[in-house]
């Protein structure tokens, strides 16, 4: 399973072979637990191994296989951030598709070699969704030819990026640029910012850390502020933008090309998310498999909680998805690294595809895994909110997610252009001209959905009836867009009207994706035992998702309530099935204790014991009596009684 997991078995084998490694190394591991230390200690430790993971990481793993890196990240690093964070997931994506060759020679081989740290500085305090009006501008002087970037008021500070506080010395900074009055929109600009020696900021720069944050704070996210800054014109990154030395522009072949690390980060997100909500599932359903509580045959023990319909209920359909996630993330991989290489040659044609595609799935993954993480919480009992499950910084750091990268509501109006130009499209009768990946649009609908009127429904049927759904309120937002404008509107007010209709389409549409995603990658396995519990967990998936969106399908008689219940007991039914397997779905991640940073859901199941050694460690227990004790509550006490005599 672990193999179906991580797409193959020489990764999956790789993976075990590196925590294997690591677990000979303890200089490697946490020196105490993470939330025992200040943000302060968690730096400095995050610092160490990175060192550490810096001198000795050909030992462990291929430094050029990202996944291999990827996972040697997450045992040592974790996933609370590390102060070069954004050097891999950003930085160095930026220079690999945006520098020209030579560019590439000068900072892109030294910062592979680590020799430069740097981030992606692109929102500011004023403005993070809509890049065209930020306000840090890169004005051109064509006598000396440099750009002079500047911060013209409070609301232009760069503000968020990672590492960018106190790590790192360079930046690929986004700005206006501005040639002979002319604004030409974002454009991205290799930026120093600390001396390379002293790691003072440099003249000009304001630079510091935003404070602490929901989780994620290992990552110094920053602040940066220009004062008339002069960097060379080459620094202008120009693999497909240029501005000639007299200020002339020469256009790249696709305007948004220049946004290619937010979809680097939008294309992988799928994965690392589905891992942190199977890192969450991971630590509930083995904790509820061990602890008991409550009976349900008053003649028999107390039962594992496990057993309960509710908590199956609440943990395995978000098992499922996070299978279904890793399966969609494998795909976004792919095509994300098939675009890349077609940039390289010229060809832009798939960008908007994947750009559709990675804001719809971005979104509800986001949104759906926050929502799992903090059910597998709940699912604890109070042991949950207790930093010794960890669950509590998963689910931060996870629902950051939903924020950066494009906010998601932003985000699936985005994919929702798409759709309403493939819905006119259909419209126009032009159908043959759909991209594959919203053909469906274009189909007929049966009159009613099959499921329950053939023997054994198939997941073809359930693909249609989420298809149907899909494209019927596709059909339907785009329609009321069409008619606001129809009766005068413009198309940005039209639009507003119908946002809510549109971004409804276009979870559905991204619903229906994710589906299919894991109804092919179960067709595709071999083994008939692993098929067998994919098949179940996929039957699961689909009769959950359904059920959270028949509305749709009810209000135009598309499923019956007969159907319904049908669904609904479907549903109960695969939740008893995979109840057996529950565990192994979740060990099959394969995750060791050290990645997992949790007491509660350590493999070895000593739950009780692991939780009060974790107590007696905690800073609070060094000492039998606190300083704030003797300071205050002693004298308040003593006050008290005094006053009573
Ligand atoms: C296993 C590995 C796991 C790795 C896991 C990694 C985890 C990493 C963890 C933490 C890192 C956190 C780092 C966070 C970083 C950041 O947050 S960086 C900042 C991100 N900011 C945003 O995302 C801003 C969102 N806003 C936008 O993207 C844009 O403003 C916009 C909303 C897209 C609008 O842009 P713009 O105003 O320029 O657009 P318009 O002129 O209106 O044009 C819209 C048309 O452009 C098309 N478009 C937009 N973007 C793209 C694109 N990228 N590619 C192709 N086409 C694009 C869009 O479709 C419209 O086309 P149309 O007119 O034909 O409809
Ligand atoms: C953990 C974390 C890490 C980050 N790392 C980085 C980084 O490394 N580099 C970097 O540059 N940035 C980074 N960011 C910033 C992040 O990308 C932005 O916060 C994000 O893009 C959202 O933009 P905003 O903050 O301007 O939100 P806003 O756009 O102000 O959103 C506020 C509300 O307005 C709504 N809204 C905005 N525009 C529209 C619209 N057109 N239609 C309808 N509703 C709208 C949103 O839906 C939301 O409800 C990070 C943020 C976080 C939380």
């Amino acid at each position: 399973m672990a193999a179906q997991i991580y797409s193959g078995e020489k990764y999956a084998s790789r993976r075990r072979e590196i925590s294997a490694n690591l677990a000979k190394r303890p200089e490697f591991h946490d020196s105490k637990p993470l939330p025992f230390m200040t943000r302060e200690e968690k730096i400095l430790e995050s610092s160490r191994k990175l060192t550490l993971i810096s001198k000795h990481m050909n030992e462990i793993i291929d430094p050029s296989d990202k996944r291999e890196l990827y996972h040697l990240n997450c045992e040592v690093l974790g996933i609370e951030g590390n102060p070069m964070a954004l050097h891999g997931d950003m930085f160095i994506p930026a220079l690999t598709a945006q520098a020209s060759d030579e560019q590439q020679e000068k900072w892109l081989s030294r910062a592979l070699r680590r020799e430069i740290i740097g981030t992606y500085a692109q929102t500011e305090l004023g403005h993070g969704t809509n890049l065209r009006k930020l306000e840090t501008i890169a004005t051109y002087d064509v006598d000396t030819q440099e750009f002079v970037l500047h911060t013209p008021q409070i609301t232009a500070l760069k503000w968020w990026p990672g590492n960018l506080g106190k790590s790192s010395n360079y930046a690929v900074v986004v700005a206006l640029m501005i040639i002979k009055g002319k604004n030409y929109g974002p454009q991205t600009f290799m930026v120093p910012l600390r001396d390379e020696k002293t790691h003072q900021p440099l003249k000009g720069i304001t630079i510091g850390d935003i404070g602490p944050k929901l989780a994620y704070n290992i990552v110094d996210n920053g602040f940066l502020g220009f004062d008339h800054y002069r960097i060379p014109r080459t620094n202008l990154l120009m693999r497909h933008t240029r501005v000639e030395p007299d200020g002339t522009f020469v256009k790249p072949p696709h305007a948004k090309i220049n946004y290619s690390a937010m979809v680097h980060v939008r294309s992988y997100m799928i994965t690392g998310q589905a891992i942190m909500l199977a890192y969450a599932l991971t630590i509930a359903t083995r904790y509820s498999s061990v602890r008991r509580q409550g009976q349900i045959d008053t003649t028999q023990p107390e039962v594992k909680v496990l057993e309960y319909q509710t908590q199956q209920h609440r943990l395995f359909p978000s098992i499922a998805r996070a299978y279904a996630f890793v399966f969609a993330g494998a795909e976004t991989v792919r095509l994300y690294e098939r675009v890349l290489q077609e940039v390289e040659t010229g060809n832009v044609s798939l960008m908007a595809d994947l750009h559709a595609l990675t804001s719809g799935l971005k979104s509800v993954v986001t949104h759906q895994t926050a929502q799992g993480i903090e059910q597998a919480r709940m699912a604890c009992g109070g042991h949950g909110y207790s930093q010794a499950s960890y669950i509590s910084e998963i689910f931060g750091v996870a629902v950051g997610g939903c924020t950066y990268e494009g906010e998601n509501l932003v985000m699936l109006q985005q994919l929702a252009r798409y759709l309403v130009k493939s819905a006119g499209l259909v419209q126009a009768g032009q159908s043959s001209k759909l991209g594959p990946l919203v053909a469906y649009l274009g189909a007929k609908s049966d009159s009613t959905s099959l499921i329950d009127r053939t023997p054994t429904p198939g997941f073809a049927e359930y693909v249609k009836t989420f298809q149907h759904i899909a494209r019927k309120q596709t059909l339907k937002a785009a329609q009321k867009l069409f008619g606001f404008m129809e009766k005068g509107d413009t198309r940005e007010v039209a639009w507003n009207k119908s946002t809510v209709e549109l971004n409804r389409a276009s979870r559905l549409h991204t619903r229906l994706y994710i589906v299919e995603a894991f109804v092919r990658r179960v067709e595709e396995v071999a083994d008939p035992r692993l098929k067998e519990v994919l098949t179940d967990l996929l039957r699961l998936h689909v009769n959950y998702e359904l059920l959270d969106v028949a509305a749709y399908a009810l209000e135009d008689g598309f499923l019956s309530s007969s159907q319904l219940d049908y669904i609904r007991e479907q549903l109960y039914f695969y939740l008893a099935k995979i109840r057996p397997n529950a565990v192994s779905l979740v060990d099959s991640w394969e995750f060791s204790d050290r990645e997992l940073r949790s007491v509660l859901g350590r493999r070895d199941g000593n739950v009780y014991e692991n939780l009060f050694a974790w107590a007696k460690a905690s800073p609070l227990n060094k000492t039998d009596v606190l300083p704030s004790v003797d300071k205050y509550l002693k004298p308040l006490m003593e006050s008290a009684r005094a006053s009573k005599l």
